[in-house]
């Protein structure tokens, strides 16, 4: 179904080419329970005249009966289906409605507020390029908004609306919206949220949702059905690098051989050079077939089947790339994991990890730290429970492409399957954060002087300590600086090490980091007698006990008690 057009009359096949050809946004909705979800999705459904008259009338009838909106007709019941939910008043399962209007289709995926539906929630925003997040005006910012503003960042969604529900209960306050908002703003600054808007609605009563509201003139910004609308979307995939993992190979006879996948990112055209992973054999692109015949160009998300110039022996689970951009590949990385299972992780057993069309044997080796999605306070853990959050270090017997997830959604998730049962364990996405690479094999630190990664390691979710050691023994310095380093990389905690060659700037950039997260990731290695405001400053010399290890053992009594490490 689809809003109500007059072409529908006049010229129908017009009207379905116009329908096909308009691009489509997947959003969800979430906020904790009774925030008004239901309720607005109803009200996007019926303003944008997407309800039967008959559905209608059911819910006028059910209003009656069930209804929790008193007068005004409870718009929630046409979207809490399940009876269940109905009996309960609340949303239980992972709903997804579809809707249109003259400028675009949408996808709703509507996921349930309470805290044990994790997982169902991570399931319906993993594809969506938007999420509204909404936050009850009388309650303002919430524990469920945290955690799932937190679930919103880690699953990279680019686009966030925070809708103030519930504006009529307080008199459609200016200073009560302001408020949330600059609440919201200091706890998002946690976060990789790249475009924030927020919206004061009533999804009961209609204000702004599909027009601007008589009672909040003050409101300066949009209806949210405008914003749903209008927000840039295009831009949002990957163009640059090219992944077309392969999901089958097509020999219908033997003049032809084509590779058929789903392209992930990336551009692909005829006569472009790639190459196939992991063989590493190179050969060009012939032709990319589709249904409709042969075309010039291929972007995500079409499916489609390439032919090479050269006969190179290719197999499903396998990826082409382009052959002057080939990913690395590498059989051990860092993800966050959702814990999907009754029975607990044991680290270390072998599991089944399917990424793409590809099958590793493999498993989590390491729990690096829990993250406490309410809070986002990290903690040790040597294992996981249903519908717990961790970044995790994973093992595989053989290399693979290990994407960043936030920049290649389509190769840098994955899922492990339990050999035996075949049932989905956990999910998971790729952080590519450059920490990795601070790291030899054998886990010892190489320096770096990069703040950047230390800043994305923050708001990647890893905790950090900002700490600047001085003293007059070069060598104490060095010792205590290089253990340091390794025991809070051990613990999962950023790690950017400065040595004295780059002083010039650094104790503005440590102090700036310092500041802006708290407590941020670096450690440096300062000249004799420096400190820095805002970072833990260790000085060798007041350190008690004569040799190095003395004095290590002295800085990590330090930092335990400041609970660092
Ligand atoms: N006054 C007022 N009430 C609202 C508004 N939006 C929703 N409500 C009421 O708040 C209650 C909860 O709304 P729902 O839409 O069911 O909430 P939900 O977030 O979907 O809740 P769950 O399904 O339990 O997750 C209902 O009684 C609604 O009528 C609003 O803008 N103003």
């Amino acid at each position: 179904m689809s809003h109500q057009s007059d072409l529908i009359a006049s010229d129908i096949q017009e009207y379905l080419h116009q329908h096909e050809n308009k691009e489509l946004l997947r959003f969800l909705t979430c906020g904790s329970v009774d925030d008004g979800k239901s309720t607005l999705i109803g009200r996007l459904l019926h303003d944008s005249k997407m309800i039967y008259e008959d559905q209608l009338a059911a819910i006028q009838k059910d209003n009656e009966r069930v209804g929790n909106a008193g007068e005004e007709l409870d718009l929630a019941l046409l979207v809490d289906g399940l009876a269940a939910e109905r009996e309960q008043g609340i949303t239980i399962d992972v709903a997804y409605r579809y809707f249109s209007t003259s400028k675009r289709k949408f996808i709703i995926a509507d996921t349930p507020g309470h805290e044990q539906y994790t997982r169902n929630m991570a399931t319906g925003a993993s594809t969506c390029d938007l999420a509204i997040i909404l936050i009850d005006a009388r309650h303002g910012v919430q524990v469920q908004t945290k955690r799932h503003s937190f679930i919103v960042s880690q699953l990279g969604i680019k686009h966030t609306i925070v809708a103030i529900n519930k504006m009529d209960l307080v008199d459609f306050s200016e200073e009560r919206f302001e408020e949330i908002k600059a609440d919201y703003i200091e706890f998002s600054k946690q976060l990789d949220l790249p475009d924030i808007q927020f919206v004061p609605i009533s999804a009961l009563k209609g204000d702004n949702v599909v027009s601007l509201s008589e009672s909040m003139g003050w409101y300066q910004g949009e209806p949210l059905m405008e914003t749903l609308e209008t927000v840039e979307i295009a831009n949002d995939q990957n163009f640059d690098e090219l992944r077309f993992p392969v999901q089958y190979v097509n020999r219908p006879n033997l003049d032809f051989r084509g590779y058929c996948g789903t392209l992930t990112s990336g551009v692909v055209r005829p006569g472009d050079e790639v190459t196939v992973l992991p063989s590493g054999k190179s050969s060009k692109v012939k032709s990319i077939v589709t249904f409709e015949g042969e075309i010039d160009e291929a972007f995500p998300p079409m499916a489609v089947t390439l032919t090479l110039e050269d006969e190179i022996d290719i197999s499903r689970g396998d990826m082409l790339v382009h052959s002057n951009a080939v990913p690395d590949t590498t059989n051990r990385f860092d993800a966050m994991v959702v814990w999907m299972a009754e029975e607990s992780l044991q680290p270390g057993r072998q599991y089944e990890v399917k990424l793409n069309t590809t099958r590793v044997a493999g498993g989590i080796s390491h729990v690096r730290h829990r993250v406490d999605v309410n809070t986002l306070e990290q903690s040790a853990a040597s294992t996981l429970e249903l519908n717990e959050i961790a970044r995790c270090e994973i093992t595989l017997e053989r290399a693979v492409v290990a994407d960043d997830y936030r920049s290649h959604h389509g190769t840098g998730s994955f899922i492990i399957v339990d050999r035996l049962t075949n049932a989905t364990v956990a999910a998971g996405m790729i952080i590519d954060d450059g920490s990795q690479n601070e790291i030899d094999l054998d886990g010892s630190l190489i320096s770096t002087s990069d703040v950047d990664a230390s800043a994305r390691a923050v708001r990647l979710g890893q905790s950090a300590a900002a700490i600047v050691i001085s003293g007059s023994d070069a060598e104490i310095r060095e010792t205590l600086l290089f253990s340091l380093e390794k025991v809070l990389f051990e613990r999962g905690r950023a790690v950017v090490a400065f040595d004295q060659s780059q002083l010039g700037d650094l104790k503005a950039q440590v102090a700036g980091v310092a500041a802006l997260f708290n407590q941020a990731g670096l450690i440096s290695l300062i000249e004799s007698d420096a400190s820095v405001e805002g970072a833990i400053n260790l000085n060798t010399d007041s350190l008690a006990g004569d040799s190095a290890k003395a004095k290590l053992q002295a800085a990590v009594t330090q930092l335990q008690a400041k609970e660092i490490i």
